[in-house]
């Protein structure tokens, strides 16, 4: 069975604590594409919400004390009960808030994937010192720094920008699908960490899921500017597109480069 197939029978339920600017937008994206989400961002109930969850979505948009300490709870729950955790670092670098809160994380949470920008994930690498704020300051998306990253945390890292790179620190794909339109409106990055969540719980080898969701979601938006008239056109476009993806259009159109 194909894995947007898989999605679509298993309706995995994927647990996130995001942003007030993603969430209902990374809700809509996640039930478009067969999940069953769920946002939530009280320490009250991190803990049992990340021990039932099929996957879980720490992204540290619009960061608060409580939504740091949830973020912990939940991921080590998670971790605990062999859950798959992706996180998102927005803006790492950027103040110490919350590059101190995305460092704990590191090293307490064993993480399927870091989904980032290029920008933030250069941060992680020790190669730039801050990102400004969600949006990426560098352009060139180097696999080498992802590759170091994904060593550094063992992981697999998603490093976006007009390419992506998809590396579990050995293998490397340059995944080529998506559309320029994603960068004129927000979230279209939280959205997609969110979106990995579905993958990672159906997939076992979370380089895979990586590549296949980052291709699936770059497909969507190919065919959602078919569509879009322009930036406000495209959020509807893009959720049509993502409700109506199936594992076919995905081998149809994939465009993707192991190194
Ligand atoms: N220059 C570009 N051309 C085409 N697509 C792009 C470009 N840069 C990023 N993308 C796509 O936009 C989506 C979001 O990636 P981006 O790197 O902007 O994440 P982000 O900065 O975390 O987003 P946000 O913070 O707005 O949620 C990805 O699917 C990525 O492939
Ligand atoms: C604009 C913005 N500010 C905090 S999170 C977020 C969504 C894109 O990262
Ligand atoms: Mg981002």
């Amino acid at each position: 069975m194909g894995v947007i197939a898989k999605i679509k029978e298993d309706k995995p339920f994927i647990f996130n604590i995001t942003n007030e600017v993603a969430s209902n937008f990374a809700a809509n994206g996640l039930i478009a594409i067969g999940a069953s989400p769920a946002m939530s961002h009280t320490p009250r109930e991190a803990k049992d919400y990340g021990e039932i969850a099929d996957a879980v979505v720490l992204n540290l948009g619009t960061l608060t004390e409580d939504r740091g300490e949830a973020m912990l709870k939940a991921g080590k729950a998670a971790n605990e009960n062999g859950i798959p955790v992706i996180l998102d670092p927005i803006a790492v670098g950027g103040t110490d808030f919350r590059t101190n809160i995305i460092n704990e994380i590191l090293t307490t949470v064993k993480l399927a994937a870091i989904r980032a920008n290029a920008g933030e994930i250069a941060v992680l690498a020790g190669t730039l010192d801050e990102a400004k704020g969600p949006d990426s300051i560098i352009q060139e998306n180097d696999p080498e720094i992802a590759k170091t990253v994904a060593k550094k945390y063992d992981t697999v890292v998603i490093s976006t920008g007009e390419v992506d790179v998809v590396t579990d620190g050995e293998r490397i794909a340059l995944c080529k699908n998506g559309h320029e339109m994603l960068q004129n409106i927000t979230a279209s990055g939280c959205l997609l960490s969110s979106f990995v969540g579905p993958f990672v719980s159906v997939v076992d080898d979370f380089y895979e899921a990586g590549i296949y969701a980052v291709t699936s979601y770059g497909i969507a938006a190919e065919l959602a500017m078919e569509k879009a008239a322009g930036p406000g056109t495209f959020i509807p476009a893009l959720l049509d597109a993502l409700y109506f993806l199936t594992d076919e259009k995905v081998e149809k159109y994939k465009q993707v480069q192991e190194l």
